[in-house]
């Protein structure tokens, strides 16, 4: 019997390890950081500090509220029978790493190739882009998420997506290398078994 509470006890106190925190929790946790790194949150300019830090993330990582199949969710079918690659270039983008908590500040270049009977507003294409730009990230990630949403939701032929970006984790601090720059890409569909549509997708994307 001791056993069995000890094992519930400690699975309710693991629960409340993982319980989201309140705003105040969280303001409570910028004013230890002020303080951590060496400020004073009770000077004029700090006062609203922890609660505009708190308001920021709660807009940085809104992705996480998020759901991609809700923004693909609406398709329309009268596009005169056009199948052909359907590429939206340069979607700017600013994501944080999920090392350092810090930016990733860096460009998508998505396309699809529709089942031939609907295809997805342009915009909706860039929505998921920013739907997991705001979450904690890796590149890598973030690139898989993104071409594994548009093939979960559309069904299309096939979906191709490249990342361009530059991780402030690698300009600011550590190996200081500001303008280095990480191409990231994942294929499925046609373009992942049909060298000729990757040619395609890049020769689109590089011949800019
Ligand atoms: N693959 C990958 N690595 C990333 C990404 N963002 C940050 N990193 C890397 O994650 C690694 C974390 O390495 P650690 O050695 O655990 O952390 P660290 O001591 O802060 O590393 P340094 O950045 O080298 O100072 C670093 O090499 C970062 O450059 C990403 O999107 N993809
Ligand atoms: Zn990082």
């Amino acid at each position: 019997m001791d056993a069995i509470i000890k094992v519930l006890q400690s699975a309710a106190a693991k629960q409340d390890n993982n319980r989201r925190p309140t705003q105040e929790e969280a303001e409570a946790a910028v004013r230890t950081l002020l303080l951590w790194a060496g400020d004073n949150p009770d000077r004029e300019g700090l006062l609203d500090t922890p609660q505009r830090v708190a308001n920021t993330y709660k807009e940085l990582f809104s992705g996480y509220a998020q759901d991609p199949a809700d923004v693909l969710g609406r398709t329309f079918e009268e596009v005169a029978g056009y199948e052909d690659m359907i590429l939206i270039q340069d979607i700017p983008f600013f994501s944080h790493c999920e090392h350092h908590m810090v930016p990733i500040i860096g460009k998508a270049h998505v396309a699809y190739l529709p089942d031939g009977e609907k295809v997805v507003g342009l915009s909706k294409i860039a929505r998921v882009v920013d739907m997991f730009a705001h979450r904690l990230q890796t590149q890598e990630s973030m690139t898989a998420q993104i071409a594994n949403a548009i093939q979960e939701s559309l069904r299309p032929r096939g979906v191709a997506v490249m990342i361009e970006a530059e991780h402030m984790c690698m300009a600011m601090r550590g190996i200081r290398k500001a303008g280095s720059t990480t191409t990231t890409t994942t294929f499925t569909g046609s373009f992942k078994t049909e060298i000729n549509e990757q040619v395609r997708f890049m020769t689109l994307v590089r011949g800019r």
